[in-house]
């Protein structure tokens, strides 16, 4: 996208398209957890520095600068580099599913069944150009030119002929093209050492409640916890709505009495909207007007559980006023024993402006914005 520059538009309108172009970029960091629970940070950090600089040496690429986090401990950064547009396109066409091209701008390489269109006589060690399929309509096996809207995100090659992929009947898994030539270089991270480092965005760095409505997420809370050997955390499948009861104690799972938990980090659900990169959302109107109702109930139940004196975390990974700091200035004015605190470490920027939120009270507040490049973010703080 281009910047527009022209006076006309009104700011706020201006600062959307702004947010909505910086969504189309991946973040310019790939951030990892340190499970330090498992060795000494420094050498886990040597040892990944290693591992990455191996897999890079192995696509002829310069290493990449990384580095512990200046204020986080225990969270390294990897910084990306592109966009590279100075690749020379090939004229075979790889076409992918939108969820498998976002996963490359972000360092993936591609597995077999994110690949929906490949040309005829398409043959392992081919060099392609794939592009991402954004509005959903290309048919698996396609053969022709995809004439939807589709997005270039690097060249690579093929591990996999197009006959053995669409016409074998064969159950294919395991990655299919190898990107050697990403529109943005970020390291592959699937199953990267997981019992030393964790993939982790930086606002999700935080405590974690360990439970869920979906037993699936659920399950995954558990796989992560053996994998890092936590044992501490107890995983439970409980719609929170249903959380508090008083005549519930706390020896099991849910529901607990009120005013027994002495800190609560409330992730919920939410509209997604800063989840990058992200070039369509499926979201109409209504569904993103029921989020801030419902995350007022959850809330609700989340002050109910707080112990007096705790400390109740509020995060979303979108970038709506309503479901950010108009929701924080409703609780503000809801529960009167609530005040905001400074919050250590602050890496992101202050909320905005909006339903008598004081100048003080946003500079309490963490928003990760879009428009500021995350590598900015990361220097500002060193
Ligand atoms: C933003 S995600 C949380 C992500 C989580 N912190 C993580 O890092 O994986 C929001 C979660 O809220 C869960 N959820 C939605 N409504 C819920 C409810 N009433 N009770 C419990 N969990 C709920 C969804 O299943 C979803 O997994």
């Amino acid at each position: 996208m281009q910047e527009t520059g022209t006076s006309d538009i009104p700011a706020y309108l201006q600062s959307l398209l702004t947010v909505l172009t910086e969504t189309c970029t991946p973040p310019a960091y790939t951030t990892l957890r340190i499970n330090s629970l498992e060795s000494n940070k420094d050498e886990i950090f040597q040892h990944i520095q290693r591992e990455i600089s191996k897999i890079y040496k192995d696509r002829d690429r310069d290493d990449p600068v990384m580095y512990i986090h200046p204020k986080l401990s225990e969270v390294i950064v990897i910084e990306s580099r592109g966009p590279n547009y100075h690749h020379e396109r090939s004229d075979k066409e790889v076409i992918v599913d939108l969820a498998c091209g976002m996963a490359v701008l972000r360092g993936a390489d591609i597995f077999v069944q994110g690949i929906m269109g490949a040309p005829t006589g398409m043959q392992v060690g081919d060099k392609v150009s794939v592009y991402s399929d954004v509005d959903g309509q290309c048919k698996k096996g396609l053969i022709k030119p995809f004439t939807g809207k589709k997005i270039y995100v690097g060249n690579g090659v093929t591990k996999v002929s197009r006959e053995e992929l669409f016409c074998s009947g064969k159950d294919l898994s395991g990655v299919g093209i190898l990107m050697t030539e990403p529109l943005y270089e970020a390291p592959s991270l699937m199953e990267f050492c997981p019992h030393l480092v964790f993939p982790q965005n930086l606002p999700s760095i935080g405590r974690v409640i360990a439970f869920d409505k979906t037993l699936k997420k659920v399950e995954k809370i558990k796989k992560n916890c053996d994998n890092w050997k936590i044992t501490c955390v107890e995983p439970y499948v409980c719609d929170a709505t249903k959380s508090v009861d008083e005549a519930a104690d706390l020896s099991g799972g849910p529901p607990y009495p009120p005013g027994c938990f002495d800190r609560i980090l409330l992730d919920g659900p939410c509209s997604a909207l800063g989840q990058r990169p992200a070039y369509i959302s499926k979201l109409n109107s209504n569904s993103l007007k029921s989020y801030p109702t419902y995350q007022r109930k959850l809330f609700t139940k989340a002050v109910d559980l707080l112990k007096p004196g705790g400390v109740l975390v509020y995060s979303t990974c979108t970038i709506t006023l309503e479901e950010n700091e108009k929701l924080v200035a409703w609780a503000l004015r809801t529960f009167e024993n609530l005040k905001l605190e400074p919050q250590t470490p602050h890496i992101g920027g202050c909320g905005r402006c909006c339903d008598g939120l004081t100048e003080e009270d946003l500079k309490k507040l963490q928003y990760f914005d879009p428009c500021v490049s995350s590598h900015e973010d990361t220097i500002k703080t060193m």
